[in-house]
């Protein structure tokens, strides 16, 4: 397996990263955005499947790194959400790594991951609808044996509108408002890296901008965040580096900047 990332060693890092970050032209394959030590948050060269099933990502590598919000897009059942998935801990790695802040934690279960500080919001059954507004951030905070209640006041200044319907039933919001929820819930486990699946599904242009304005917020105050986005023109706009899959596999991996310029990402990817 390459290295592109430098961190294990004198290795050829030529053979993943061509031309290096910067380079005005995105490139084939997984690139690397080679920062000391290694990205916060990297899924190396990740081949898996569900099961017994057939592999679905193929040598693919998604990371992040402190600062950033980083974007994968690609078309329907490109393998975005698997490779969340396998990121999270879901499901069995064949091949590949995950490490969180240097720290190789491949072997450890989704919830030792959120032990670690990584947040993650999957892209259903996200809240739980028959309980309150509070009670699912309540619910977020499962991990924590301190006081939450500033963490909760810092969602409620982020999300205004859930704070007006805290005593609510969850499943009583808009489609947007429950994007808010889980985003906040996942917010009580003060994570260091928040992971987010399609979190502007089924809501309208005007709610997408809206969430998008959040989630840059979030990242402001210095949690990085991977995020798989269909809308994927407008999730290239905000992203500091984006990752487009096919079939499992590093298509096209740039600066948002970057592959939104790209013909080829273009024609291909965003319509055009
Ligand atoms: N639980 C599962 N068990 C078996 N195969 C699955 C499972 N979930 C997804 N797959 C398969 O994995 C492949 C990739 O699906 P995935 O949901 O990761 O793609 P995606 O890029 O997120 O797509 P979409 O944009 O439609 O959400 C598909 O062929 C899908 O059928």
């Amino acid at each position: 397996m390459s290295d592109p990332y430098g961190d294990r060693g004198n290795k050829d890092l030529s053979i993943g990263n061509p031309k290096g970050m910067g380079s005005e032209i995105p490139q084939r394959g997984g690139t690397s955005f080679a920062a000391p030590g290694g990205p916060f948050l990297i899924g190396d060269g990740m081949t898996a499947g569900y099961g017994q099933g057939p592999d679905i990502l193929h040598d693919c590598t998604i990371a992040v790194d402190k600062g950033e919000i980083a974007v994968i897009v690609g078309p329907n059942g490109a393998g975005k959400s698997t490779g969340m998935k396998a990121v999270f801990g879901m499901l069995d790695m064949r091949k590949g790594h995950v490490r969180l802040d240097g720290e190789d934690i491949t072997d450890l279960s989704p919830q030792d991951r959120v032990a670690k500080g990584m947040g993650f919001v999957p892209q259903t059954s996200n809240i739980f609808t028959s309980m309150t507004v509070e009670e699912n951030l309540e619910m977020g905070a499962f991990i924590r044996t301190d006081d939450f209640s500033d963490t909760m006041a810092q969602v409620y200044d982020l999300f205004p509108i859930l704070k007006d319907k805290r005593s609510q039933p969850a499943g009583e919001l808009s489609g947007g408002q429950r994007q808010q929820v889980a985003v906040g819930r996942a917010l009580m486990t003060q994570p260091k890296v928040l992971m987010l699946d399609e979190p502007t599904a089924g809501v309208s242009p005007i709610v997408m901008d809206e969430l998008f304005d959040r989630i840059i917020e979030v990242a402001r105050t210095g949690i990085p965040i991977l995020m798989v986005e269909q809308n994927a023109r407008q999730a290239l706009e905000i992203a500091d580096k984006g990752y487009v899959l096919v079939q499992g596999a590093n298509a096209y991996t740039g600066t948002g900047k970057e592959l939104l310029a790209d013909p080829e990402v273009r024609k291909s990817f965003l319509g055009g």
